[in-house]
Parts: structure tokens; sequence; C-alpha cells
């Protein structure tokens, strides 16, 4: 049945990863998905990935190693025929570990292996359209952190605040009135020592912290911790940063052997790679929107020093048959009322300029309470019915 959905394409909700090559093949329908290892499903090839199969197979001798032994000869031709032999079986090697990777992007061959583990499975009704909280929730909630943000390094933004008009300026009547020239040295010194990192901002907004650190699941890289407090069910516990492509936008390069592409319900794509081609595309991006010193969207997840400590959920890993998701995917049009002082911590940016349209963002919801020290994961699959 799940099966049949997928291949005929009917429903789908945010997706990781997939490329071009994908939509290319006109198969998007049907699914959220994903990637090396990350599907869970009990085939022996994906069991070896999820379960350290990838660090045997890296460590396997390349098939080279089955050619015939080359007799001995002179060191010249001795080696010339070993690098004869040696190269159908790198070459098979090579083509071996891209099929790999790829299989996981590749529709019939996840069409045929999903089935095998619907745990790993999320089914969104259709009518529920993927949302766990409401907008006005997820709004709400971003606002309280960003505010909070703002406000911790208020010293360095009142800068900004001045050139912003006065509606703007108002709101933050009552700390730009301390900014008087007299007291403002005295009161930076004082700000300087009660600043908070964004980790604590976040800890005394919402009541807990979130970071990156090696994920608990053998090969999966990294991961996402609670490092403080408790996440309660429904909260927004994380965003997925990342330029976002609409679905005609040419993404074919940056999505090359890319595990961070996540593809939305409409088919928009977020591209949350922090290196190569994808973060410069990114900074580029952010470069072009800047108001003058203003900025309409955050670059810092991009280097070590975040200022936005909820954008980091494109480090999230999937979920298996014995780590359940805990967390899970929602899409978040960011509306034309959203405060112009706080978008500088907004880790989405669109490829194209385009004044009309709204800022497509992720967040990700905590389906149960999360306590300290647990891992996030998210459910990279999700099948709407
Ligand atoms: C979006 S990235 C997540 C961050 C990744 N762990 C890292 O450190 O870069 C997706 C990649 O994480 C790994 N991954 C995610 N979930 C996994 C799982 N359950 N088991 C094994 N690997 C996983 C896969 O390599 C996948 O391509």
């Amino acid at each position: 049945m799940e099966k049949e959905k997928v291949s005929k394409g009917t429903a789908s909700s945010s997706t990781h990863l997939f490329s071009e090559l994908e939509s290319k093949m006109g198969k998007h329908g049907g699914h959220r998905r994903q990637e090396p290892g990350v599907l869970g499903t009990p085939s022996a090839a994906l069991r070896a990935e999820t379960e350290g199969g990838r660090a045997k197979a890296a460590s396997a001798p390349p098939l080279a190693g089955a050619a015939p032994r080359p007799r001995p000869t002179s060191p010249a031709s001795s080696s010339s025929r070993r690098h004869r032999t040696a190269m159908p079986g790198r070459l098979l090697w090579g083509l071996w570990q891209r099929w790999r990777r790829y299989r996981y992007r590749f529709v019939p061959w996840i069409a045929l292996n999903l089935s095998h583990n619907p745990r790993t499975l999320r089914y969104v009704p259709e009518e529920s359209k993927d949302k766990v909280i409401s907008d006005e929730d997820v709004l709400g909630t971003l606002l309280k952190v960003f505010q909070a943000l703002f406000i911790n390094d208020f010293n360095k933004q009142s800068d900004i605040l001045t050139m912003l008009p006065e509606p703007v300026k108002s709101k933050y009547q009552d700390l730009l009135s301390v900014q008087h020239p007299r007291v403002k040295l005295l009161e930076y010194r004082h700000h300087q020592q009660n600043i908070l990192k964004p980790e604590e901002v976040l800890y005394k907004t919402l009541g807990f912290s979130i970071a990156r650190a090696t994920s608990s699941l053998m090969s999966a890289g990294k991961g996402v911790f609670v490092t403080k407090g408790l996440v309660p069910k429904g909260v927004v516990v994380s965003m997925y940063p990342g330029t976002v492509y609409q679905k005609y936008e040419p993404i074919f390069f940056q999505s090359i052997g890319n595990p961070f592409i996540f593809r939305c319900l409409d088919g928009v794509l977020i591209d949350g790679n922090d290196k190569g081609i994808s973060k410069i595309v990114y900074r580029s991006c952010n470069g072009r929107d800047r108001l003058g010193p203003l900025k309409m969207s955050d670059s810092t997840w991009l280097t070590s020093e975040i200022q936005n400590p909820l954008a980091i959920g494109q480090y999230v890993n999937n979920c298996s048959n014995d780590r359940p998701a805990n967390v899970c995917y929602q899409e978040f049009d960011v509306p034309a009322v959203f405060p112009i002082e706080l978008k500088q911590y907004l880790p989405n940016i669109a490829y194209s300029y385009d004044k009309q349209s709204t800022l497509r963002c992720v967040i990700l919801v905590a389906l149960r309470d999360i306590k300290q020290g647990e891992e996030l994961f998210s459910n990279y699959y999700t099948i709407v019915r």
C-alpha cells in the first residue's frame, strides 16, 4: 500500500535531500527522503551502513586485491602491469561506492526497500498538512528567542537601530534611553560582563539548549543533542538553515554529493550544507540582501560562532527502529510583518531575490518531552496519506 503511494508519488512532505537528479526523474512525490544510511531499512546493505558496515566497507580490501598476482619481472614493467590490473578493480570499487551512496536517492530502490521497515516512516494525514503546531506558535517562539538575542547584544545593535524608522526604534525606547553618551562606556563595560552566549540565551528563554556532538549512532557523523534543560513536547527545538531554492532554480552542482538538501512539500529545496559551493552561494545571497549594515538573514551558522543557537537542525540524524523520531520537520513561511531588526537571526535566504514572495523556513518540533543528554532524531521519510 505504502509502496504504491510512493511510486505513484501521491504525497509527500518535506524531504531530506533530493537532488536535481531525482526531480528530473519526475518521481518526487510520495515521500520525504533520505540519504545514505538513513532510511534505516533492514536490507542488509542499509543495515551495514547504519550499524557500522560503512566502516567495515571502507576498510575492506579494494577489488584490485582480487586480481591475479603478477609474476616477478623488472621493477618498471611490474609497476606498469600492476597499474593496468589494478585499474579496472579500482574503477569497479569506485562505482560500487558511488552506487552505495547514491541508491538512497534512487526512487525504485527506495520504493522496494521502504516496506521492509515501516516503523521508520511517519504517516501524516493529508488534512493536517504536516503541521504539528500552529504557525502562530512557531512565530511566537522565534520572536521570543530572536528578541532575547537582540537585547542580549543590544550594545552592538543600538547603532543599527538608530538608522531604522521611528516605529522600530520606539519598541526599544527604554533600552535606547540608557545609551546616553556619558554612561555609554560604563554601560558597555558592564554589558560586556553580563553578555550571555547564544546557547545561554536559548536556555533562559525556552528552558533548554542544544548543540552538535558526535552522534550516538555508529558511523553517523555528528548529531544534535539537548545539552541542558528539557524540551517540552510541541516546542520548536531547532531550525534547518540554508539557501532556499524554488523548484525551477538551478541546484545541480550544489546537490552533487550533498546530504544536506531538504525538500519541502511543494518542491522547494533548502541547501543546509555549511561547506563548499553551498556555503559560497549562501554567503553571496546574504551579502546581496543586506540593507546597509542591517542583515536580512544570519550567516553565522556557516561558522563556529553561531549567533542563532537554533540553527543546527541540518545535523539532526535520521531515526531507526530502536531510535524512534523525537522531532519532526515543519515548514514555516516568514510573514511580511516579521520585525525587520530580527531578520538578522533567520538562518535562511532565498537563492533569487524576490520582493513579493515570503521566505521559507523549516523548523523542528519536539514530538515528546526530550531530556538533557538525549540526541534528536527526525524522520527523513514522511508519507502523507
Ligand atoms: C543531513 S546529514 C546529518 C548530519 C550528519 N550526521 C553529519 O555529521 O554530517 C545526513 C547524513 O547523516 C548520516 N546519517 C543520518 N542518519 C543516520 C543514521 N540513522 N544512520 C547512519 N547514518 C546516518 C548519513 O551519512 C546521512 O547522509
